[in-house]
């Protein structure tokens, strides 16, 4: 064992080894390891054990926690990409293993593009035949654990869902200070749950492994589902918008989904897997996807309670390495993008005091806000929205008297604009409340009547 080094070609298996959970500590491990080497271990803590579990509810806790071992995997997997995975300690059926192959394939669509791999065909999950029982209800209590990310999108959730009177608990994975100091705003309980990478990822990526996006956003998805059902609640709660279903258009290439595990498609397979496979009353939604990116901004203006603590800059949340000094960068494209999301539904002055300086009147931004506007660029590897809202963006503020001296969108008015037909900068089209999305019932109407009031 001690003579194995990781040789990123000379992998034949990704190999699932165990999992486990410690109802007295409420530790879960996740265990991999690349053929014979060292196993890889990554723990994720959920806070209020010790919990007791018997009978059906320790059933789809551990179907959860299985699950979450195979999905959370894709860290791992994508450092060798070998052509054989194995599962050790347990078996999966036809069903469980579409699922991983679909998020395999397409959260890892950016990595395989950067890369120049070509992985359909590669990912293959061993199952056996049948199809498995129906997963029972477990009669779990009403209450929502809301993801929270430290940006806009899950503040507004979390301020439609207080005006709805449901009930939620905040909830987070790792150490983010940032994300923290909003949880702590909301006033609301909260649920900070830990993880940590097996160590050994990080001296692999020296090694020369395979490297780069992963679906974080299914990750969290399996491990809020575990702690929904650690904690005996029925639903969990994101705030991916209509929006982030769409990828960037890669000439040659076709479509391309940073943020694909936020989409549409993700969000039904797995949000209806639970519900078949793991506990029936468990519900996982979210509570945007019936708005695009622009509806979210306009939406998040209704409060300034957040102003002084939100971040939409991913800068802020590597595992290592430095944080921008101010929360918000003001350089990369998600800054670039919500600047211009906010600036038609937010007074100048506010939206320059959130961050620190006026991005539409800096020169040097041009190249970044011409691949939102998809001008000569492909819309950025990044969770930014569509290149028409974009567009419509700056449209409304180029026929804003405060904004259209700024040097940007001065540059859109006499260069792009005029290559652009009216009906396609309409904004009003874009704000329209969609139907695509998998609220429980009882609460849409509700929502749908708060979003547009
Ligand atoms: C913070 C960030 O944007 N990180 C992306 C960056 O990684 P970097 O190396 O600069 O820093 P770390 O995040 O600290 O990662 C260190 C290494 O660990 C790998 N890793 C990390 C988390 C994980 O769950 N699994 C991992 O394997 C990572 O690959 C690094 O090698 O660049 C990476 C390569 O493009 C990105 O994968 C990092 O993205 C993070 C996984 C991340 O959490 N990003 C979110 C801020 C993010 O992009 N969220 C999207 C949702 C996209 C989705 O499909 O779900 C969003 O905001 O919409
Ligand atoms: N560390 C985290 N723990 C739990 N959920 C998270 C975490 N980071 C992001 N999320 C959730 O993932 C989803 C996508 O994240 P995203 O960054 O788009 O949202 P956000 O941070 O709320 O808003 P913004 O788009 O302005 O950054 C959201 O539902 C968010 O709550």
């Amino acid at each position: 064992m001690s003579e194995w080094k990781f040789r990123r070609d000379a992998i034949a298996a990704f190999r699932f080894v165990r999992c486990g959970l410690d109802p007295r500590t409420g530790v879960a491990q996740l265990v991999y390891a690349f053929d014979d080497g060292p196993e890889l271990v990554e723990t994720v803590t959920v806070p209020g054990a010790p919990f007791v579990l018997e009978g059906e509810r320790a059933a789809a806790v551990e179907r959860a926690l299985r699950l979450l071992h195979l999905i959370a995997g894709v860290s791992y997997y994508k450092a060798a990409v070998p052509g054989e995975i194995r599962l050790d300690a347990y078996t999966i059926d036809a069903d469980t293993a579409a699922l991983l192959e679909t998020v395999y394939l397409n959260g890892l669509g950016e990595f395989a593009y950067r890369n120049g791999l070509d992985l359909h065909g590669r990912i293959r999950f061993p199952h056996e035949g049948g199809e498995s029982t129906a997963a029972p209800a477990l009669g779990l209590r009403e209450h929502a654990l809301v993801a929270i990310g430290g940006g806009k999108d899950s503040l507004v959730s979390i301020e439609a869902l207080r005006a709805l009177g449901v009930g939620q608990t905040v909830s987070w994975i790792g150490g983010s200070q940032l994300i923290r100091a909003c949880a702590d705003r909301t006033g609301l309980p909260t649920l900070n749950i830990g993880r940590a990478l097996a160590p050994q990822l990080f001296d692999y990526n020296r090694e020369g492994a395979w490297n780069g996006h992963i679906p974080v956003t299914a990750v969290n998805s399996a491990i809020l589902v575990l702690a929904a059902l650690l904690q005996g609640v029925d639903q969990v709660v994101f705030s991916n918008e209509r929006s982030a279903s769409y990828g960037s258009l890669i000439e040659g290439t076709g479509e391309v989904n940073h943020q694909w595990s936020k989409g549409w498609a993700f969000e039904t397979a797995f949000g209806e897997h639970i519900e078949r496979h793991v506990a029936a009353d468990l519900h996982y939604y979210s509570l945007l996807r019936p708005l695009s990116e622009l509806a979210v901004a306009r939406q998040f203006t209704r409060t300034d309670r957040y102003d002084a603590h939100f971040s939409s800059c991913n800068r802020n949340f590597h595992i290592l390495g430095e944080r921008p000094v101010n929360r918000w960068c003001g350089v990369c494209p998600k800054c670039q993008f919500v600047f211009l999301a906010l600036a038609p539904f937010m007074s100048k002055p506010r939206l320059v005091g959130i961050f620190g300086r006026n991005l539409l009147d800096d020169a040097a931004q041009t190249a970044g806000y011409d691949a939102l506007l998809e001008f000569r660029d492909h819309k950025p590897f990044e969770c930014v929205g569509e290149g028409r809202e974009s567009r419509a963006a700056m449209a409304a503020l180029a026929a804003r008297p405060e904004w259209r001296e700024d040097a940007l969108v001065k540059r859109f008015a006499r260069e792009i604009r005029p290559q652009l037909s009216d009906d396609d900068l309409r904004i009003e089209p874009l704000l329209v409340i969609d139907d695509e999305q998998r609220i429980p019932p009882r609460l849409w109407e509700r929502l749908r009547a708060h979003l547009a009031a």
